[in-house]
């Protein structure tokens, strides 16, 4: 295969929250869509004071202006696909599924964050949560929650099962679900493709560099989505990109969980890098 691209360019938007230290968020996003080789555009709809140890001041974006980047970005560049990371309020997901819902066919991939790597909050208010369950997911191609996202989205605050968190997230409109490190012993995402269950699984990393180890895969699935690969192809390699980046990761950026460091990776490159 050759290393050059053919064909239009793959476009992705990334609607989420700068991370000033650079490791996550929209930085993160940007550098993912880049790794995989399409071109990135993105939303700004917060802004965090942040590093490897934690947020210490976050601020949202006025919802029009929001509205402005979408229509800016949309009306001229296009996307092929879009990925949604932090939602701060009920407002702003309303605005989103309002926008959202006239692209036809686009595939749309959430990344509910609540919760940073460091064990900081970025968003997650009740009515805001209660906005991405009725209006986001039923939008969202494929969810990419971990398993305390996944049980705030659900509503099943006690369950412990992969399998049931996922069925319940597509039950509640998206088309699949993929709970990111959902097993208790080695590592490794559940996903369920409305269908089917498969279980992606490799070695857990302990390098400490995992900061942006989530804004990276689910970039990486929109990425590949708007490429053309299939779900379950997107869902495994982003997983071992992701894995790889963990343990090849940012080691000597900051002091507290280390930024993970992507390698090129998807149909554009000469071959998987691992
Ligand atoms: N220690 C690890 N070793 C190998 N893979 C890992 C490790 N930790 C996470 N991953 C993988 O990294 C990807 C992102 O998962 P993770 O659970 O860290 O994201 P997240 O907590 O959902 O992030 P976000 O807050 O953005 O939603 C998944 O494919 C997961 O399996
Ligand atoms: C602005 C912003 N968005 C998302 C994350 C999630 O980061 P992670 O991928 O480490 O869970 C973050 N830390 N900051």
């Amino acid at each position: 295969m050759s290393g050059t691209p053919t064909g239009p360019r793959v476009r992705c938007l990334t609607i989420g929250s700068s991370d000033s230290g650079g490791g996550a968020g929209i930085q993160g996003d940007l550098k993912a869509f880049a790794r995989a080789g399409v071109y990135g555009s993105s939303a700004l709809v917060g802004v965090t004071a942040q590093n490897t140890t934690g947020v210490t001041a976050t601020a949202s974006i006025d919802t029009d202006m929001v509205g402005h980047q979408l229509r800016a970005v949309l009306e001229d560049i296009g996307t092929d696909a879009v990925k949604i990371g932090t939602t701060w309020s009920a407002e702003l997901v309303w605005l989103l599924v309002d926008r959202l819902v006239w692209l036809d066919e686009v595939p749309v991939v959430l990344d509910p964050v609540m919760i940073s790597a460091a064990g900081s909050a970025l968003g997650g208010e009740e009515d805001a949560v209660t906005a991405v369950r009725e209006g986001l997911l039923p939008l969202t191609w494929v969810a990419t929650p971990n398993p305390a996202e996944a049980r705030r989205l659900t509503r099943l605050e006690e369950e412990s099962d992969p399998r049931k968190l996922a069925e319940a997230i597509v039950e509640l409109g998206a088309r699949a679900a993929i709970i990111t490190d959902a097993f208790p012993t080695g590592a490794g995402d559940l996903l369920f493709d409305g269908e089917r269950h498969h279980e992606i699984t490799g070695p857990r990393r302990v390098s400490g560099c995992d900061h942006g180890a989530g804004c990276a895969h689910s970039a990486l699935i929109t990425a590949f989505l708007a490429q053309g690969m299939p779900l379950t192809r997107a869902a495994r390699t982003a997983h071992a990109a992701v894995s790889l980046a963990i343990e090849r990761g940012a080691a000597d950026i900051g002091a507290g969980r280390h930024p993970v460091e992507l390698h090129p990776v998807g149909p554009t490159t000469e071959g998987p890098p691992w």
